[in-house]
């Protein structure tokens, strides 16, 4: 076990923004994705792990606070120098002499960065730059808030394949904040769904899925044409543009498909939808017990 949260409150002021019961494991290797609508105390999550706001509960952990990295959503360093020298200066090594960095500074394409001033870097370079100082600490746990926000659809792509291909193989395990499910459809193994403080649920990302949408789900477009031809079928909550419904077996998944290839109609079939697993889990978190 690398980290148990139980009982945590965090308050502001008179507003609870996170209140965790029953015990949060994480073990070795996990890469846990932290999904919830904003303010559903997703940051205030890892900043009272960090110990950077205080709650009341237990937080237990073997790791001493050097084990631990963080990528927060919003840094700023110094624009006295270039990158390089502060990267340097923070990290107490020199890049010539550094093996480990410069193998960090290759694999994130930063080479023609280093001489660049800190705000003269473009929003995707000052992620990969984060990064670097986050991965060079080499820590057991790492805690990632929104990675990539603020980034285009393609800068995202491109610095989500690249952690990927990172942490392929690699033991480590992190805590990841989210809004884009892609990225954690590719990055996560296990989910922590929050929704207004509270956890809705916590496991790994094919169990939850199972439990909230079955074998697999057949999404469509929402229209008047498709909501007659599925009428029959049972729904599974969804973003108002779309239809989904849930394959609890073989026989159904291929009765829903026939029927949609008779009429023509587009759909997209998956067995680890995260964006309809998150909705039919916040839709059954609200429900009155
Ligand atoms: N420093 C603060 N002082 C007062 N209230 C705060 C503070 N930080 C967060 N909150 C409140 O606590 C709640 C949880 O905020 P938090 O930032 O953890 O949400 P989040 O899930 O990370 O949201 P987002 O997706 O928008 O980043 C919100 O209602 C927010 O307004």
């Amino acid at each position: 076990m690398l980290l148990t949260i139980q009982n945590l409150t965090v308050r502001y002021g008179a507003e609870t923004a996170l209140a965790i019961e029953a015990p949060i494991v994480i073990e070795e290797g996990d890469r846990v994705g932290v999904i919830g609508s904003n303010g559903a105390g997703k940051s205030t999550l890892i900043k009272s792990l960090l110990g950077i706001v205080s709650g009341q509960g237990v937080i237990e952990t073997r790791l001493k606070p050097e084990q631990m990295a963080v990528h927060m959503q919003f840094n700023e360093y110094t624009d006295a120098m270039p990158v390089k020298y502060i990267m340097e200066a923070i990290l107490g090594t020199k890049i010539a002499r550094n093996e480990k960095l410069q193998e960090l500074i290759a694999f994130f394409e930063f080479e023609d960065c280093l001489r660049k001033k800190y705000s003269k870097l473009s929003g995707g370079q000052k992620q990969r730059f984060t990064i670097i100082m986050v991965m060079m600490q080499e820590a057991a746990l790492t805690f990632y808030d929104e990675v990539t926000s603020g980034l285009d659809f393609e800068t995202r792509q491109k610095l989500v394949e690249k952690l990927v291909e990172w942490y392929k193989g690699k033991e480590t395990s992190f805590l990841m904040v989210s809004h884009y499910y892609e990225e954690l459809d590719q990055l996560a193994d296990k989910l922590l769904i929050l929704d207004r403080g509270k956890v809705i649920d916590y496991g790994r990302k094919e169990v939850l899925f199972h439990k909230y949408c079955g074998r697999a789900v057949i999404v469509v477009e929402h229209s008047d044409k498709n909501e007659a031809i599925l009428a029959g079928y049972d729904r599974l909550a969804s973003p108002a543009h779309l239809i989904a419904l849930s394959c609890t077996s073989q026989e159904k998944e291929r009765e829903i498909t026939e029927v949609l290839l008779k009429h023509n109609v587009n759909y997209k079939r998956s067995s680890d939808d995260i964006e309809i697993l998150y909705t039919n889990a916040k839709q059954e978190g609200m429900r009155p017990c």
